[in-house]
């Protein structure tokens, strides 16, 4: 099988090595030739560049490849895609040939895309996750759409790709460009599990003393048990190097986080589709806050510093209340796949889904056998529900923040205690006679119900 790679970075070169071993023959182009060179030598030195051909520019690609071809394409998210494509089709792509957009490309440009190109090619979506080693030695790859052309590539990517007990983690998980959703959520997740071990190693290190080597300590022994993810694994390993000056690295690093876009389209999505995923907003607004001390406004706003307060933090329950808050999260992003499956008629599977972010991605965790119990199972862990509730009130105890903690809190509380929505109902309809629903399901006013004589003004 033969198959050609546009963009040759991080991904795109590791990805490049996994498909070559894998007994693919790659026709590979960059922009930059000294990323070619640099796949070439990686190549060799494994022995195994006699299946490469780097070229130096898209028509000579295009003219190396069988038909029907099939292009992935690892470059950077946005315009480039389509000026890439644009090139491809000038090079002398045609109809019944595939492209695969692999990038974290927005799942709108994916379905603009694939109208765009419907009678020039068939544009397919897949979003890939696992970093430079996931892309090297086997990523989660989370595809869609029904194109031909992913009847020639799906073996292949289901040998490149992770396993996990034996089945591959490649998915076509469901119609259009839902891959690119799927791969959006995904990230989202990543934001917010990655923001609440911060606030698990924060709390343990301001607020109980601890040095970043003792919670290095505490997230590995975290590790040994059901617990483990790769996002705790890498964590604990961080925590515990150490400069030539024997400083924690952690403390030569800025507090500024950047991002690239998908946790903020997360966000976006969930509140243009109303579904409520506030552990994933307020992860995207944590890293935003990070930044917030360098923008014009907050300059002319700068706040006293104050004191934090330490706690007295029960170990275990620290890990349940961390356990109970991760499967949340999950729980918040595939609701959003959900509710954004019915609403673009995508028949995304659920299942599917979770199989692909078992091994090679970066939100695999173990505990994902538990997630794919459902909400069912969530409702009889009454200990780490009790033990997110304490933990959540001990953090704000100490005056430090904890952004996904608390707003993780805040949605198993809103979901099963008593709602405050009739006040708020209520509040809309005093001023904007924006109707009421009563328990009844009766719609009517405020006026229908008691008579007012006089409001408040
Ligand atoms: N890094 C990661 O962990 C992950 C990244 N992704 C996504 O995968 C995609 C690629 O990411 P990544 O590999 O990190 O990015 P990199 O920036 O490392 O690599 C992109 C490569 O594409 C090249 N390129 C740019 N324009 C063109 C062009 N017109 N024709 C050919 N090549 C071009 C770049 O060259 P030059 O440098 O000269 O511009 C660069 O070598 C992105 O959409 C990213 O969001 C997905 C999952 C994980
Ligand atoms: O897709 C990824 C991991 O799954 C990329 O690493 C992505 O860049 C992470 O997002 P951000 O840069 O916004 O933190």
């Amino acid at each position: 099988m033969q198959v050609a790679l546009v963009g040759l970075g991080v991904m795109g070169k590791n990805l490049a090595l996994n498909l070559i071993e894998q007994g693919m023959t790659l026709v590979a182009y960059d922009k930059n030739p000294d990323a070619g060179a640099e796949l070439l030598s990686c190549a060799q030195s494994l022995g195994i560049a006699e299946r490469l051909h780097i070229v130096s520019d898209l028509a000579d690609m295009v003219k190396r490849l069988d038909t029907p071809r099939s292009v992935l394409l690892l470059v950077p998210a946005g315009e480039l895609v389509d000026k890439v494509c644009q090139d491809l089709i000038e090079a002398g792509v045609e109809k019944g040939d595939i492209i695969v957009d692999c990038g974290n490309s927005n799942y709108k440009d994916g379905i603009a895309r694939k109208l765009k190109y419907q009678n020039k090619f068939e544009f397919a979506t897949m979003g890939i996750s696992g970093g430079a080693e996931g892309a090297r030695h086997g990523p989660a790859m989370m595809a869609s759409g029904s194109e031909g052309g992913w009847e020639r590539l799906i073996p292949w990517f289901e040998k490149v790709a992770a396993t996990h007990n034996g089945e591959s983690c490649f998915a076509r998980v469901g119609q259009s460009a839902s891959g690119h959703f799927v791969k959006m959520v995904h990230n989202g997740i990543e934001y917010a599990l990655m923001q609440l071990i911060a606030e698990m190693y924060q709390l343990l290190r301001i607020g109980t003393g601890r040095t970043p080597a003792q919670v290095a300590e505490v997230f590995k022994s975290w590790s040994e048990g059901p617990l483990n993810s790769y996002l705790l694994a890498i964590s604990s390993h961080i925590l515990s190097l150490e400069s030539d000056n024997s400083e924690a690295v952690v403390d030569l690093i800025d507090n500024k986080v950047g991002a690239k876009g998908t946790g903020l389209w997360t966000a976006q999505n969930a509140l243009e589709l109303g579904i409520a995923v506030p552990s994933l907003v307020a992860a995207v607004q944590a890293r935003h806050l990070t930044n917030t001390i360098d923008t014009p406004a907050a300059k002319e706003m700068t706040y006293a510093q104050r004191a934090t307060n330490s706690v007295d933090l029960d170990l275990d329950e620290l890990k349940d209340a961390f356990y109970f808050a991760s499967l949340l999260c999950y729980r918040q992003g595939l609701a959003l796949i959900k509710g954004a499956s019915r609403s673009h008629q995508w028949k995304v599977d659920l299942d599917k889904t979770l199989q692909t972010w078992r091994a090679g991605c970066i939100i695999r965790a173990d505990y994902l056998d538990d997630i794919a119990k459902g909400v069912e199972f969530l409702d009889t862990l009454e200990g780490p529900a009790n033990a997110l509730r304490k933990i959540a009130g001990q953090a704000i105890q100490s005056g430090l923040a904890f952004p996904v903690l608390t707003s993780t809190q805040t949605y198993i509380a809103t979901l099963s205690t008593p709602s405050n929505g009739h006040l708020v109902q209520a509040q809309r309809d005093y001023f904007g006679e924006h109707g009421i629903k009563t328990h009844s399901g009766e719609s009517c006013h405020l006026t229908d119900l008691t008579e007012i004589d006089a409001k408040v003004r």
